[in-house]
């Protein structure tokens, strides 16, 4: 659909759907909700889906993630989508959604989607910056223990039929140095629970933050991979932080000391991981997250790490925990229902953010013109003198980048007028999407 196009049947269903408003309603929201059409990719909660139901919006989920000629089919005519760390949302594809206007991350990260495409096209972009650290967390630490232990190994020892009853190499966690790379929502909760277990807490991050407790930041990658026994990462996928741990780094780590990895897939030279605990520089590892992971669950997955000694792999469930998922499936479906209802970005990664409070209820055709242009001079000049006729109760805007988002509520005497506002705004040559919200 071209933007002209998509710009026109928008003002029919909002014309038609303004007619059939009530009087005294009170709550924003877009033209028809039932025609909303969110897809909910890789088993997103069911909170989540009834968050969007209760919203009115149509709602389908599928169990995995899509390839991106799938994806390129599917996304043609939703208006949210909702995925977590495996469906990558290229430029390719976003091409391809003429109707999208929100993607909810229901995860920390954001790698997976081009977020400055996504922008261009007025598409926001929600994640849950904090709501699976806990359980990443808790996995880390049961994993310090497990590869202390050789946990791993005995286990699989004990399935195949073998009594093998050690202690040679194995430890107490207690008083031993674990070194965090990455001191965020995740690196910080660590650095709390493997406190209190005892262990010595040291860390490093590009940024200057509050240590918690008496751990301590170190003033280089090269001090910490020195000085730490489980050396652990908690990083987003960066252009900087691609391959932070290969050969040099690991080899810089003591003699007999662990790596952890549930961060992403990228940022360790799975190879040379391989070769040290083949070689027995390191002790052992635990690895989460992988450079390449399949689309769905039963499908094969083959490493260079599979067989190495005291190595646990798990399939990329550091945050996969019933509270953790549940809690993600709220905060990320509400802000997709924020945004579809009321416009607010806040908290939005790639949009400028915006939260206008409704004005008091009012009896009068009252309506919210949400719109997303380029960010120009001039602009909001010429959006003003289209408003210039109506009451404009209140209205805000905010730029970021190349992209500036506009919130204005206007009150019409006669709700015929939305068309012609309408047509202007969308109709100004740096418009990217304008939309219409009503209180009803
Ligand atoms: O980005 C995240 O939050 C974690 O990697 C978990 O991702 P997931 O939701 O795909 O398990």
């Amino acid at each position: 659909m071209s933007d002209t196009e998509r710009k026109s049947s928008a003002t029919v269903s909002r014309r038609n759907s303004f007619n059939k408003r009530e009087a005294g309603t009170k709550k924003l929201q877009p033209v028809s909700s039932e025609s909303i059409k969110i897809l909910f990719l890789e088993n997103i909660s069911e909170k989540a889906v009834e968050i969007v139901k209760n919203a009115g919006y149509q709602v389908e989920s599928v169990s995995r993630s899509l390839n991106e000629e799938e994806l390129i089919e599917k996304i043609k005519d939703v208006h949210g989508i909702g995925i977590r760390s495996k469906t990558r949302l290229n430029s390719r594809v976003l091409a391809a959604a003429d109707n999208l206007q929100v993607i909810g991350c229901f995860c920390i990260g954001t790698n997976q989607v081009d977020l400055e495409y996504a922008a261009s096209r007025g598409i926001s972009v929600f994640n849950s910056p904090f709501s699976n650290s806990r359980s990443v967390a808790e996995l880390i630490i049961a994993e310090i223990i497990m590869l202390s232990r050789k946990l791993g190994d005995r286990n699989n020892e004990m399935h195949a039929g073998e009594w093998n009853k050690v202690s040679k190499k194995c430890h107490e966690i207690r008083g031993k140095t674990v070194g965090i790379i990455g001191y965020g929502h995740i690196g910080t909760q660590l650095s709390v629970l493997a406190e209190s277990m005892g262990m010595k807490v040291i860390w490093y991050d590009v940024l200057p933050l509050m240590p918690l407790g008496r751990s301590k930041s170190v003033g280089s990658l090269e001090e910490l991979l020195v000085k730490a026994d489980y050396v652990t990462l908690h990083v987003p996928e960066t252009s900087e932080t691609k391959n932070l741990i290969g050969e040099d780094e690991i080899r810089m780590m003591k003699k007999g000391a662990c790596l952890l990895n549930a961060s992403r897939g990228t940022v360790v030279d799975i190879k040379a991981l391989a070769q040290a605990l083949r070689n027995g520089h390191l002790a052992g590892a635990a690895v989460d997250v992988f450079p390449q992971e399949p689309f769905e669950n039963g499908k094969f997955f083959e490493s260079e790490l599979a067989g190495c000694p005291n190595t646990i792999l798990t399939p990329h469930i550091g945050g996969s925990t019933e509270e953790a998922q549940r809690m993600i499936g709220i905060e990320v479906a509400s802000a997709i229902v924020g945004y579809m209802n009321t416009g607010a970005s806040l908290n939005a990664v790639n949009f400028p953010e915006i939260d206008l409070k409704p004005g008091a209820v009012s009896d009068k055709h009252r309506l919210r013109i949400v719109n997303v242009h380029q960010n120009v001079p001039g602009v909001l000049q010429k959006i003003n003198s289209i408003l210039s006729k109506y009451n404009v109760d209140k209205q805000a805007s905010d730029s970021r980048g190349e992209i500036a988002y506009y919130v204005a509520d206007i009150t019409l005497p006669d709700p015929e007028d939305i068309n012609v506002i309408y047509a202007g705004i969308s109709g100004i040559t740096e418009n990217i999407i304008t939309r219409v919200l009503f209180e009803k």
